[in-house]
């Protein structure tokens, strides 16, 4: 067996121990350091054979501000960006440090997750990149309070919610919104051939809608009504904190209330196409079976005349 060595150690400076790891001086240098000497392989103007339907940045994480009609009214989140734009056929390529450039000058004073903002910021990042469109995607967590339904006690709840802009200098804008969410459903042929109980699932309702072009956030939370939309079609909403009294009510509202996978999206469906400011929907329902390995799913896609 090895006895610890337990003698203290003289270590070398840091250069010499990067240096013991393989660092090594910096070589001769020839190229030019200032920006208007340097090439701009980006930039260059030629026939490249196609153009791009869409290039830009993905994954880009930065903080966002929400606003909600449910509390907590303000809310900081964690958003992550696409930015993108077509180029065409002559561009070799695109100037990616411009999309991060925007979206630090909008950050200044909190990036506001809200329509109005995404808009603007979406026009001037095309006339910035100097393209004739941009799309700009952000996907968040949206924390909203959820009280127990008997007790009244408050805990958060959250969803995953986005925003889809896109702007064209011809055509205008283009605006999605999306939002996904648990619930839980019971099943109903359990229930009807069962002398006691039915077995129950965790669903998870996906929406994503297309808006209306004079579609008001300031009248209308589309988050909300998405929400609502998904959880008061299912079998029971989710809580963060039930005490027993509550478990009871949730239970038996459960038991009053079964869905299938199917169910759940005619019911979605249902719900949005009587909104007025959805011109489009896609709706998925998927249960995560409590008697299977497997899941259960059911898709509606639906574009209003
Ligand atoms: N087009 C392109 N750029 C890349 C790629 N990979 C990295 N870059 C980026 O190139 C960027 C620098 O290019 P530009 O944004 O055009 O920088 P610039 O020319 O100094 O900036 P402007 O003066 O605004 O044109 C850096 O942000 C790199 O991240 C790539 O695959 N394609």
């Amino acid at each position: 067996m090895n006895v610890k060595d337990n003698s203290q150690k003289i270590l070398p400076n840091k250069i010499e121990r990067l240096k013991l790891f393989g660092s090594v001086e910096p070589g001769p240098k020839h190229k030019p350091t200032e920006k208007d000497k340097m090439s701009d392989l980006q930039n260059l103007q030629k026939d490249f054979l196609f153009e791009l339907d869409a290039v830009g940045i993905t994954n880009v994480k930065y903080p966002v501000i929400l606003k909600s009609k449910l509390k907590p009214y303000t809310q900081n989140s964690i958003g992550t960006f696409t930015f993108t734009s077509s180029i065409k056929q002559t561009s070799k390529g695109t100037n990616m440090s411009r999309f991060m450039e925007q979206l630090e000058l909008y950050s200044k004073n909190g990036f506001i997750f809200e329509l109005n903002t995404l808009k603007e910021f979406t026009k001037e990042l095309a006339e910035r990149l100097g393209q004739r469109d941009a799309t700009v995607e952000i996907n968040t967590t949206w924390f909203y309070e959820r009280k127990g339904p008997s007790s009244q006690i408050a805990g958060l709840n959250h969803a995953d919610i986005n925003l889809i802009v896109s702007y064209h200098q011809d055509s205008g804008y283009k605006v999605s919104a999306g939002l996904s969410v648990f619930v839980t459903t019971l099943c109903p042929c359990s229930k009807e051939i069962s002398e006691y109980s039915a077995h129950n699932q965790r669903g998870n309702v996906s929406i994503q809608v297309s808006l209306t072009e004079d579609f008001n956030e300031d009248e209308f939370d589309w988050k909300y009504a998405l929400l609502e939309a998904a959880e008061s079609n299912a079998s029971s909403r989710l809580h963060p904190i039930l005490k027993r009294p509550d478990e009871k009510m949730v239970t038996e509202g459960a038991y009053e209330n079964p869905r299938f996978v199917e169910d759940m999206a005619r019911l979605v469906a249902a719900d949005l196409y009587e909104l007025p400011y959805v011109k489009s929907f896609e709706v998925t329902c998927q249960n995560e079976e409590s008697i299977h390995m497997h899941d259960a799913i059911a898709t509606i896609r639906y574009t209003k005349e």
